[in-house]
């Protein structure tokens, strides 16, 4: 037996899958496949698990108090790591029962399409790096092989740093198993790239665009065509698809025999309870629900019933987490080849005027709640959008359009290679390491001044202090950061969007444009709360895209330039033009003077505020002119968030509740 082990990470498909192309190839001597995925006890709790002893690092825990966490058990311990599944800063959990369920909707859609192909995925819970060495050692033991130890190449430290916990746990084991990285995490390859991306990438994103379409001539070069490695059948099922049509068979191991359960180690996943996707939400959903954030709760379609919480009816994201509900939206969103023609893709062909919508799922693609756990992969999407593109011909329209998805992929991208570049060094000390063992603390990423304290160019005058922002208190139910988290800030385009994203999961770009500036701009808080509470409810959380955006928003990332400050007055006067927005996720003032629904406190007449504030937690002097009855304003801006005329907008000196974060805000 030669096995050829593929370790799922944030890669949950099988289509353009590297590991089964490479394992299938001609030249390759495996004569197994053992795709396996585990999750891992530092991000999720796994204490309610049968097998389990591994500690709950919550206060309150179904079980017994032996099996808490102590203060002297430093993996657990928030404050010192972010290895642990509760939120270095704030102490949030760092997943909700949504991101739970789409994330176990991804990995038994996973399962199931090995199933489809005669195959099967190992699945098990603990620590990788304890897990996995046992497992090759248990498979080498009887003279077997290991072909190789192949993964995703991630640009993230925590991840980083689990798979070097592994590499080193197999050293220290005498095994000279090295892990072979696949490149297939980002639309543009690191290898494809006209500059080293762990040392060049661009510090502003247009200049790194630029360069990156610059590649050669056009978009064959740019968008390379996916590995065929699955497709989906007659009967709407995922098959994996290999050369000569087999997929090599999963090894026969006893996974009985092997000890995965080494101190807090590990353990897989047995009986029929847990086979079913509903048996093991149950069990590690219980611990959450328990133990509710302190701040703002779960949303109220969250109940421990026997099947996954239903989606709220409102929701802009109607969909399931998997490979294949993925690869549907692809179909639904940008279209694909028939026999007779091109079929689909009227939304693609309308992205860039509709991509700032508020309600329902059309507006914008929603591909990042797949991208984010890999069920995508993003050049499968650019593929598509190429193809689609090469159909419309010349149709300048259309081309505008669609071609604005592989921007905002671009962006993504961007994102990655600026975390690959910047985290990996130290930024109080410059030193390109990290302990092998734990995220390196000063990782720029997670500190408050960001990647802007290590960009030469970064003028020091715009460059924030954090020592001047306003300090929270969570604990406090009239805390202004306490009040963004529950969505109670006054401001209903705000709280609108941040109620939808407790209830749901999800944020639109606007809104989470818009709430981040809030916090950081008007209310001057710490960007890092508003970046653990997304972490705690996106189902698309992405370390780099919502680590690097929020430190864009707060101005602390490595563009100067970024310091917009968003006016969520006029914000609203644009985007939510009929207030549906407001109306639907704020039910409790939908009855109040409808000129006065995005600024309640202007009204005299407050009998129909039910439990909303009577006024804002801050009220901006440049709001002002955007109120009902002043000077007309509304739509001013495209759709598009440019402005419709020639004008641009203008600085406001606008100055905050402590004098301004820097001098160059500019009110958008
Ligand atoms: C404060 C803040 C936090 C964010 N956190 C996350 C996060 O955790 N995960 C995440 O995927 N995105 C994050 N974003 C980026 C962006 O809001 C989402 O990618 C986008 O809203 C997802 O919706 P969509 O797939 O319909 O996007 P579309 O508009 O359809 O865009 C297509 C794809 O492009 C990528 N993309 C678009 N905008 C961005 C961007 N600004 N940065 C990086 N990639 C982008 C996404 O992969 C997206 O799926 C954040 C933005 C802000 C301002």
């Amino acid at each position: 037996m030669n096995t050829f082990i593929h370790y799922h990470t944030l890669d949950l498909r099988v289509h353009d899958s590297p590991s089964i192309d490479i394992s299938h190839s001609p030249n390759n001597n495996s004569t197994h496949f053992l795709p396996i995925y585990i999750f891992d006890s530092r991000q999720l709790d796994l204490s309610n698990l049968p097998n389990s002893t591994i500690k709950s690092p919550l206060p309150i825990s179904n079980k017994s108090s032996e099996n808490q966490v102590k203060e002297t058990d430093l993996e657990y311990e928030p404050k010192k790591t972010r290895c642990s599944p509760l939120s270095r800063l704030s102490g949030f959990h760092r997943t909700s029962p949504y991101r739970l369920k789409f994330l176990l909707e991804a990995v038994y859609g996973l399962r199931e399409s090995y199933r489809n192909s005669g195959s099967d995925l190992l699945i098990a819970f603990g620590k990788p790096e304890k897990i996995l060495p046992k497992l090759i050692e248990a498979l080498t033991e009887k003279q077997g092989k290991i072909e190789g130890l192949y993964a995703q190449r991630e640009y993230s430290l925590e991840e980083i740093s689990n798979y070097r916990r592994v590499q080193n746990s197999l050293k220290q084991k005498g095994s000279k198993l090295e892990f072979t990285f696949n490149d297939s995490k980002t639309l543009i390859p690191p290898q494809h790239l006209p500059f080293k991306p762990e040392t060049k990438t661009p510090d502003v994103y247009t200049e790194f665009r630029k360069k990156v379409e610059g590649l050669g001539i056009g978009l064959n070069e740019m968008l390379l065509p996916p590995l065929q490695t699955a497709e989906i059948d007659d009967n709407d099922h995922l098959k994996i698809k290999v050369n000569d049509g087999e997929l090599k068979p999963f090894p026969n191991i006893n996974l009985k025999e092997i000890d995965l359960n080494e101190g807090d180690g590990g353990f897989v996943l047995e009986g029929d309870e847990l086979d079913k996707i509903e048996g093991l939400y149950m069990k590690l959903v219980k611990p959450l629900i328990d133990n509710p954030p302190k701040v703002g709760g779960w949303s109220k379609e969250i109940q421990i019933e026997n099947e996954l919480p239903k989606l709220n009816n409102r929701s802009a994201i109607p969909f399931t987490g998997s490979e294949i509900s993925g690869l549907q939206r692809i179909n639904d969103y940008i279209g694909k080849e028939v026999c007779s023609g091109w079929k689909g893709g009227d939304k693609a062909k309308k992205y860039k005027e509709t991509r700032n919508g508020l309600l329902g799922e059309g507006f914008s693609t929603k591909f990042s709640t797949w991208l984010s756990l890999g069920s995508l992969s993003p050049k499968t999407i650019g593929w598509r959008v190429g193809q689609l593109l090469e159909d419309q011909g010349r149709d300048k329209e259309v081309y505008k359009n669609v071609y604005w998805i592989l921007f905002e992929l671009l962006w993504r991208d961007y994102f990655q290679y600026t975390v690959l570049k910047t985290s990996l060094t130290d930024s109080y000390n410059n030193k390109k390491t990290i302990k092998n063992d734990e995220i390196h603390p000063n990782s720029s990423l997670f500190n408050p001044d960001g990647f802007s304290s290590q960009i030469s160019t970064y003028p020091q005058e715009l460059r924030p202090n954090p020592s001047d922002w306003n300090k929270s208190n969570l604990n406090d139910t009239n805390d202004p950061a306490r009040r963004w988290c529950e969505g109670k800030t006054g401001v209903p385009f705000i709280d609108a969007n941040m109620r939808e994203l407790i209830e749901t999961g999800w944020m639109s770009n606007r809104g989470r444009q818009n709430v981040a500036s809030f916090l950081t701009k008007d209310l001057y808080c710490d960007w890092r709360i508003g970046a653990e509470f997304f972490e705690m409810h996106l189902i698309d959380y992405d370390t780099c895209s919502n680590w690097g955006n929020w430190q864009y928003q707060a101005g602390v990332g490595n563009d100067s330039r970024s310091s917009r400050q968003f006016n969520p007055i006029k914000q609203a006067n644009d985007y939510d033009e009929n207030n549906e927005f407001v109306k639907t996720w704020l039910p409790e003032i939908r009855d109040i003077d409808e000129q006065y629904i995005q600024t309640p406190w202007l009204t005299n007449d407050k009998s129909k505020f039910n439990d909303y504030p009577s006024e804002p937690v801050v009220e901006l002097p440049s709001w002002k002119k955007h109120y009902p009855n002043q000077a007309p304003t509304r739509n001013r801006y495209g759709k598009d968030g440019k402005p419709k005329g020639k004008g641009k907008a203008k600085g406001n000196g606008n100055k905050g509740p402590k004098g301004g974060q820097n001098t160059n805000n500019i009110d958008v």
